[in-house]
């Protein structure tokens, strides 16, 4: 799920409203796990790149990648990438299955047709004889080998079918997760580096079921061989084992070496993918040039790849050295293999035809054993990522949107009473015993200093957050008890950051969601009188296919608007849509002054049939208000008209004073 290089990361973004949403890390190999991990590498002192994802387990199961650690995972990866595979198609996964198994039952019909045809060559006779006795066991070897290779094509054409299709299954489940959690969710430590992990937990879901598959293939090439082994003599087989042993371990070994290494390297290996989005991302290209800042980042990139190479490239190195002990001991052992099988055909207890059979089945049991090993461990890490995915469905699902019931009018009183809220894992509540109402045909202000929680309370006044203490009420009812996709369709929102959606200029407006206009008109209708009430209409009519025009030029050859145009289009959007509370937050930050006169001198038309929420720092703006509440650190300390508290001491006036008070303009 890669972002465009410009636009905002596919997943939930940062914790705090303004800054972009990173770019995912560098899409990991299958040996390479994503994201940070706690205590894997020393969090700076400055705190200026702390990417730890509190409570993260996967150095301590980097620990435990054992020999038998796998043993015990290996059937539940399979048997998941299975129920995976089945939930997206049942008929291609039972074919599957089915090639898999006739594939080992083949296998097994060689290995025995080599005795026969063993046996036939180096019986006494004339050539032509001995070849006619050996025929069908020849005949057979071939129809096997042959049946195997389609076999091998079905099974590898299913399995690119299923891949796929796993992969989208999964990321749907992820999205569908994170897009009915509750927006509270977002701001619980460590949610979205969760959400970073399990999303590539998606890109490798497609990998389960194709490692699943080597291990079944290589899992039904060893129980053939080592039936045909053990028919041949008992000894065989258990030997065979012990001396694959050694190089098992040194597998496993190996393996986690690397897989420790690269969790050492995961903090760094982040910080290179949010570099790489800083370096690269439209928005900052400007401020990276005029701040002469390339170099300086590009430094700190290089710093953080030099660590990881050096982390990677000692794990290697010692990987190798426990790889190169694993195959010196696992050579002696094939010799002492080797040895008990002359020794049996040199006492008669097998003939050189059987001794032939298990040359052939000995290959096969100790490849299969490598492969179950190697693709083992593979699979290990593919199962540490799709835990990822798993948990954070769980955890999405924990903060799921389950509200009441109720289906709301658009309000004609929303109340907040009593009102607390606190950011979760926050020291402090960022709002204390707030009551405060607006009425439909009313104007709410919301005043008061960065910080002091105004942002937080509009969002409770519609829904978006509930409250930790006291309670939002529309029309009397708790918001708690509202169907939150119902309440949600009855307010409009104009936040600080809004979306810039790659959509054209139309759907921009009417969010996919187009109304009658008014006296039940043409669509169309509705949106242009929600652009002229923003000051949108001019910015569609410069536009070179009006409202069909796209709005990104990025994309497809559509059109660029400037900061203010965008706003426009934002308020466009809250005009047009038909909800009962109207919630401001800074809309007019970006407007020249005629463009911000008309949204002022127009706001009481709109606020006609609606409840209006505004937040701004323009004091001169408040004057259309009907009632200010005015915030500090999260209390409600005044609470009146314009005129009341302009002219009474405290915070209001205060602010009121100092932001007319400028210095004369030179004569
Ligand atoms: N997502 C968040 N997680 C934790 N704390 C938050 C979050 N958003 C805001 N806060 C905290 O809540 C408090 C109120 O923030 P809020 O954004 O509501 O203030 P504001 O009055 O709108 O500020 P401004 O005027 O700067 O927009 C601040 O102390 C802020 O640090």
């Amino acid at each position: 799920m890669a972002a465009p290089a410009t636009a905002p990361g596919p997943g939930p973004g940062p914790a705090t409203a303004t800054a972009p949403a990173p770019a995912p890390a560098p899409a990991p190999d299958t040996a390479s796990p994503p994201g940070p991990a706690a205590g894997t590498a020393p969090a700076p002192a400055s705190e200026q790149m702390r990417l730890e994802i509190p409570g993260d387990r996967r150095l301590e199961a980097g620990h435990a990648i054992t020999l038998r650690a796998m043993a015990r995972r290996l059937p539940q990866l399979i048997g998941r990438a299975l129920r995976m595979a089945w939930q997206v198609d049942r008929r291609a996964v039972a074919a599957l299955l089915v090639c898999q198994v006739l594939s080992g039952v083949l296998e097994a019909l060689g290995l025995l047709a080599v005795t026969g045809t063993i046996t036939a060559v180096i019986a006494s006779g004339h050539i032509a004889g001995r070849l006619r006795e050996a025929a069908p066991s020849i005949a057979l070897l071939a129809a096997a080998a042959g049946v195997r290779a389609v076999l091998g094509i079905t099974i590898g054409a299913l399995s690119t079918r299923l891949a796929p299709r796993i992969s989208r299954e999964a990321e749907l489940r992820l999205l569908d997760a994170a897009t009915h959690a509750e927006l509270t969710a977002y701001d619980h430590p460590g949610y979205n580096d969760r959400w970073d992990a399990a999303d590539r937990g998606v890109e490798v879901s497609q990998d389960l079921l194709n490692q699943s598959q080597n291990i079944l293939a290589a899992t039904a090439s060893l129980v053939a061989a080592a039936a045909v082994l053990t028919a041949v003599h008992p000894l065989l087989l258990p030997l065979l084992v012990l001396a694959a042993l050694p190089q098992a371990v040194a597998g496993v070994r190996a393996g986690r070496l690397n897989y420790l290494a690269s969790l050492d390297t995961m903090s760094d290996r982040r910080l290179l993918g949010l570099l790489r989005w800083h370096l690269v991302d439209k928005d900052n290209a400007d401020q990276i040039r005029s701040g002469t800042m390339a170099d300086f980042l590009l430094g700190k990139y290089r710093a953080a790849g030099a660590r990881v190479d050096a982390a990677t490239d000692r794990a290697a190195w010692r990987a190798a050295r426990t790889s190169l002990l694993g195959s010196l001991a696992g050579g002696l052992a094939s010799g002492l293999v080797w040895a008990a099988l002359i020794a049996l055909i040199g006492t008669g207890r097998i003939s050189v035809a059987s001794a032939g059979t298990a040359t052939f089945a000995l290959r096969s049991v100790a490849s299969g054993l490598h492969g179950i090993v190697g693709y083992g461990a593979i699979i290990f890490r593919t199962g540490m990522y799709l835990d990822d995915w798993s948990d954070f469905l769980d955890e999405a699902g924990g903060h799921r949107v389950r509200r009441g019931a109720v289906v709301p009018a658009g309000p004609a009183v929303v109340r907040a009473e009593h009102l607390g809220y606190a950011y979760p894992d926050a020291d402090r509540p960022s709002l204390s015993d707030v009551t405060l109402d607006v009425r439909k045909g009313e104007v709410l202000a919301l005043v008061g200093e960065n910080g002091s929680g105004k942002t937080t309370l509009s969002k409770l006044l519609c829904a978006l957050y509930l409250p930790t203490t006291g309670a939002v009420t529309w029309d009397g009812t708790d918001t708690v008890a509202l169907d939150a996709q119902a309440a949600w369709q009855r307010v409009a929102v104009v936040p600080q950051d809004y979306a810039q959606w790659p959509l054209t200029a139309r759907e921009n407006i009417t969010l996919g969601q187009p109304v009658r206009g008014p006296g039940g008109s043409d669509a169309d209708d509705a949106v242009r009188t929600a652009a002229r009430a923003s000051g949108a209409d001019d910015v569609v009519a410069a536009l070179r296919s009006g409202l069909d025009t796209l709005l990104a030029r990025e994309w497809w050859g559509g059109q660029e608007l400037s900061g203010g145009q965008w706003q426009r289009v934002a308020l466009a959007r809250a005009f047009h849509r038909e909800a009962g509370l109207l919630v401001l937050d800074e809309p007019t930050a970006a407007l020249d002054p005629r463009a911000e006169h008309r949204i002022f001198t127009g706001l009481r038309a709109l606020a006609a049939d609606r409840a209006v929420v505004l937040v701004t720092h323009r004091l001169t703006n408040v004057t259309v208000a009907d009632k200010i509440a005015v915030l500090d650190r999260g209390r409600l300390v005044q609470y009146g008209t314009f005129t009341e508290l302009r002219d009474a001491p405290g915070l209001f006036h205060d602010l009121w004073t100092l932001q007319n008070d400028r210095p004369a303009s030179r004569p």
